[in-house]
């Protein structure tokens, strides 16, 4: 069919067949199922739409946009969850049911056409949507979503001090607004704060040094793995606080590479920067920063996070109690201080006079992260006396805008081309299974009529083989293998930790 489409949102799949359908319906309606994935994934709701035209005369005249609600699966744990007044209007549905998920599936299907068709005021719909609450402003009543900050920084640098002086600022505030804190660094002995999820009480980092025989490091990192194994159920945690908290802050590991080059740290900064508006405060020692080459070496790796990442980004200058940051700021924003500095300093010159390699190095480099440093907030801070904690504040609401102009399109843009590429793929495998099937019935003309699916067959089988896969895998994980978030500290000394091959 030359003009079938075919395009996703979320896990959810929609096929449409003509283009006045992709324009008249696919915004409102994309819209609204987004929400419905949403609640889905946070009740254990998991459901599939696929939308044709045609046959829709029984939901109740919505056949002129020639949209039909083919087929759904959806699984569901609790029912009677389910808003009544949903359940009211789902039973005018029509639709045959050929099993009760299908049937919980059609009416959330039918929902969600009833309210594109009469237009129903938004708190007449049970599911919250991610989009509409990211693009709530202040005053209005839906609440803004809550807003991450991932610290990251060198060793010493300050993070957990850092962490600890925002949330005392936060609580300080008229009225409080106390921070949800994650803390993901497994190795640390003592944070100055209370995490409310500490990767801590999930995962014995000397116990899996211990089991797979590792250093310090990868232990740290195998925790952190470990960890985001189950980073799902962390998410869901957080969403719940999303209505009560405004602002949610991750503590990450001092051995900075491991958090931001590892995967399990890209899975995780991804994850929270899919949901909420995001932001990465790089947090910075100032006082060591004073050596050109030190601030040379600084600024590069938070460049090098900065393109990693894709979020916005602010440099904390830190412990400006001790070293004031001024320096800093003027050699970002006048190359030729920047320049000045490099050749007054002791060794940038070899025995004959000449300018050093490293210092040439690090000439061309600073007229390269000139580019770098117009994208970027810097602001001085000190966590020990609570100076510059609201300029930083401001700089990460300046950051919801840039998040939502930069980082967001970028995401569906992004997450576009790995469905087409999904797409690809599997409009590849069909097409060579039609072949096969073609050379088949050629050889064979009487199986196909042998092997035909019989319609009233319940397809309660398929339905139930996922729902134990999907159990199993949050409900009753293999032994040895689950880690509970939730679970308290000091349980998880005798765990046996899975072969990481
Ligand atoms: N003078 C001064 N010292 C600070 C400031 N912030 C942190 N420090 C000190 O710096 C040291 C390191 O602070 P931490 O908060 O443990 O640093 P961290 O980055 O979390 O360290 P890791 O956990 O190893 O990554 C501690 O001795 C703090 O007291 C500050 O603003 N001024």
């Amino acid at each position: 069919m030359s003009d079938d489409k075919t395009f996703r949102t979320s896990r959810l799949t929609f096929k449409g067949y003509n283009n006045d359908f992709i324009t008249s319906i696919s915004a409102p309606f994309l819209h609204l199922v987004e929400g419905v994935y949403q609640y889905a994934r946070i009740d254990h709701y998991y459901i599939c739409i696929l939308v044709t035209p045609g046959l829709l005369a029984r939901f109740s005249g919505f056949l002129h946009l020639g949209l039909t609600v083919l087929s759904f699966r959806c699984m569901v744990d609790n029912t009677a969850t389910w808003p009544r007044q949903l359940e009211a209007k789902a039973h005018q549905c029509r639709v045959t049911c050929v099993s009760r998920r299908v049937k919980i599936a059609t009416y959330s299907a039918y929902a969600i056409l009833q309210l594109i068709r009469f237009g129903l005021p938004r708190e007449d719909f049970p599911f919250t949507t991610m989009s509409a609450s990211l693009n709530a402003q202040p005053g209005t009543s839906s609440k803004t979503k809550p807003h991450v900050i991932i610290t990251i920084g060198m060793a010493g640098a300050g993070k957990s001090t850092f962490v600890q002086r925002i949330t005392s600022y936060l609580h300080s505030q008229n009225p409080p607004q106390p921070p949800y804190i994650l803390n993901l660094d497994p190795a640390v002995t003592h944070v100055p704060f209370e995490a409310n999820i500490d990767i801590r009480d999930t995962v014995n980092y000397k116990e899996v040094m211990k089991q797979y025989n590792l250093g310090p490091n990868g232990g740290i990192l195998t925790a952190l793995n470990l960890f985001t194994t189950k980073f799902d159920q962390v998410l869901e945690l957080v969403e719940k606080r999303a209505d009560t908290v405004d602002h949610i802050i991750l503590d990450t590991p001092g051995q900075i590479e491991i958090f931001t080059w590892s995967a399990s740290g890209a899975i995780i900064t991804d994850a929270v920067a899919s949901s909420f508006p995001t932001v990465v405060a790089y947090i910075i020692d100032t006082p060591r920063t004073t050596a050109p080459a030190t601030f040379m070496s600084n600024m590069l790796y938070a460049c090098s996070i900065m393109y990693k990442t894709k979020l916005p980004f602010i440099l904390v200058f830190n412990k400006t109690d001790a070293q004031p940051h001024d320096f800093a700021i003027e050699w970002m924003q006048d190359f030729e201080a920047f320049q000045v500095a490099l050749a007054s300093h002791s060794g940038s010159r070899d025995s004959e006079g000449e300018p050093t390699y490293m210092n040439s190095l690090m000439n061309s480099m600073s007229l390269v992260l000139d580019e770098f440093y117009k994208h970027l907030k810097a602001v001085g801070v000190s966590s020990t006396t609570g100076a510059g904690i609201k300029e930083f504040f401001d700089a990460v609401e300046e950051s919801r805008e840039t998040y939502r102009t930069e980082y967001l399109p970028e995401l569906e843009r992004a997450r576009a081309a790995r469905e087409k590429s999904l797409q690809d793929i599997k409009e590849d495998s069909i097409n060579r299974l039609m072949k096969d099937l073609a050379v088949d019935r050629a050889a064979n003309p009487k199986a196909a009529a042998e092997d035909r699916w019989a319609s009233d067959e319940e397809d309660i089988d398929d339905d139930d083989e996922l729902e134990v896969n999907l159990i199993d895998r949050s409900e009753e994980p293999y032994p040895g293998q689950y880690i509970d978030v939730t679970r308290m500290r000091g349980h998880s000394e005798n765990i046996n930790w899975p072969n990481p091959g």
